[in-house]
């Protein structure tokens, strides 16, 4: 399937914000063009990834991940859902209580790796917040209104870098059906597909359909504290990785609110006939309810 496409470099920013609005409707899932970072720059961090993932394991399990950082192994029985990927994170990086927290290869494992990946971590983080102020607008809000509510400007974003070997067990699922818990997801992948939505996680059975890769675009999909700001409004969708017995590469960079965050249901989406759904709550604590729950 062909999820709607959204410039983010157009000059018609409420038609863009109408665009993006219909899109997190209907979909929870859209592409991104024209949103800054360069094809280049993109080629450069896979090459970066498969950099690091070609270490050995004794070298990679160094980092083994500790508070949400660093890397994690294929699981080795193939784990409770069939998920047979590693990976590696990287959380906020402009944060001082936590930007130490992160774990790096050395240089001498991985020369320039480091700077290359926080680079493109900003680059990434450059894109989103755009996004966000369009995502604001198509809100009726004003297009800083994230910003104003702390949810951007001390970002908490954590890029995680993918890898589902090219030998896989006979689940079908490499990456097991999930929603994104944060804000915002930009998605890249180097076209290798299987990644599949679910638009109605209610239907029996569940009808999972393709995404088709478009290059250069990034594959952003809503989060469920985004699906909680906008009462269900905005949808956050179910998704996951099919096997398909190829190498696959991908990277998803989660535009988080910062964890002091107090997520309310905003103004525009919700009314005396339509009351929040959702009671407030501090970005943090959900997150933390979330991780502890969910092994993606
Ligand atoms: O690898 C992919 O294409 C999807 C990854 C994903 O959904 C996630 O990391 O949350
Ligand atoms: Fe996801």
């Amino acid at each position: 399937m062909k999820l709607p496409i959204i410039d983010l470099s157009s000059p018609d920013r409420l038609s863009t914000a109408n665009s993006i609005r219909q899109a997190c409707i209907e979909y929870g899932f859209f592409y991104l063009v024209n949103h800054g970072v360069e094809n280049d720059d993109m080629v450069k961090a896979f090459d970066e990834s498969r950099r690091f993932f070609s270490l050995s394991l004794e070298e990679k399990m160094k980092l083994a991940r500790k508070e949400f950082r660093g890397y994690t192994p294929q699981d080795p029985t193939l784990g409770l859902q069939g998920d047979s990927k590693e990976s590696f994170y990287i959380g906020p990086m402009a944060d001082s209580t936590n930007a130490n927290l992160n774990q790096w290869p050395s240089d001498e494992s991985l020369e320039n790796w480091r700077p290359s990946i926080e680079s493109f971590y900003w680059k990434l983080f450059g894109a989103g917040k755009k996004l966000l102020s369009l995502i604001a607008l198509s809100l009726n809000m004003d297009d800083d209104f994230f910003e104003k509510i702390g949810a951007v400007d001390r970002p908490s974003a954590f890029l995680r870098l993918l890898r589902y070997p090219g030998e896989m067990g006979s689940h079908e699922e490499i990456c097991s059906a999930h929603s994104d818990s944060g804000t915002l997801t930009l998605l890249t992948t180097e076209g290798v597909p299987g990644l599949q939505i679910c638009r109605d996680k209610l239907r029996e059975p569940l009808v999972w359909e393709d995404v088709s890769y478009i290059e250069g675009a990034f594959i952003v999909n809503i989060g469920d504290l985004m699906e909680r700001w906008t009462n269900c409004l905005y949808r956050s969708t179910m998704h996951r990785v099919k096997r398909t017995c190829k190498e696959r590469y991908s990277m998803a960079f989660f535009l988080d609110p910062h964890p002091d965050c107090i997520v309310k249901c905003i103004e525009s989406c919700c009314s005396e006939s339509s009351p929040p759904r959702f009671a407030p709550i501090r970005s943090g604590d959900y997150m933390d309810a979330r991780t502890r729950n969910t092994p993606v």
